[in-house]
């Protein structure tokens, strides 16, 4: 059995070892492969089916729909931030930079604001 709070770091992992694999049997690869173009659409589609997923949800709609949704959104990130060289930690990080700071406050500090 394996613990589900490090499957992101799991996850990024297989998703390392597939750059340069071969495109006719891995998903990733082939995604890696057709370049930025091709994972960033699917992160826009995602999102969007994140969104629809919860609108039909706020109607008696299945949030499970939701769940599996945002899973596709998250893994499709994953790609993305593979492709640039970074991690769910380096995301993971900057939430734990920004706990405790409320984001009133935060927009409020900003300059562009
Ligand atoms: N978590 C996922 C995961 N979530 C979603 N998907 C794929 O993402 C695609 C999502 O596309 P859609 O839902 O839009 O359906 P589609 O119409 O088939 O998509 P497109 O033709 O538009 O690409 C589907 O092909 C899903 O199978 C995933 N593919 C892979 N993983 C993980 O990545 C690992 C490595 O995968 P491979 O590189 O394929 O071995 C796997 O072991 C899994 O852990």
């Amino acid at each position: 059995m394996t613990d589900s709070s490090d499957v992101l770091a799991r996850l990024a992992q297989v998703v390392e070892s597939r750059k340069g694999a071969d495109p006719e049997t891995s998903y990733v690869a082939r995604l890696l492969a057709k370049g930025p173009d091709a994972f960033l659409k699917k992160v826009g589609e995602e999102a969007a089916e994140v969104v629809m997923a919860a609108k039909d949800a706020e109607h008696g709609g299945p949030r499970e729909k939701i769940v599996a949704e945002m899973a596709d959104l998250w893994f499709h990130g994953l790609v993305a931030l593979a492709y640039f060289g970074l991690t769910p930690a380096d995301v993971l990080a900057e939430l734990e930079r920004r706990e405790g700071l409320g984001g009133l406050a935060e927009k409020a500090a900003r300059q562009d604001h």
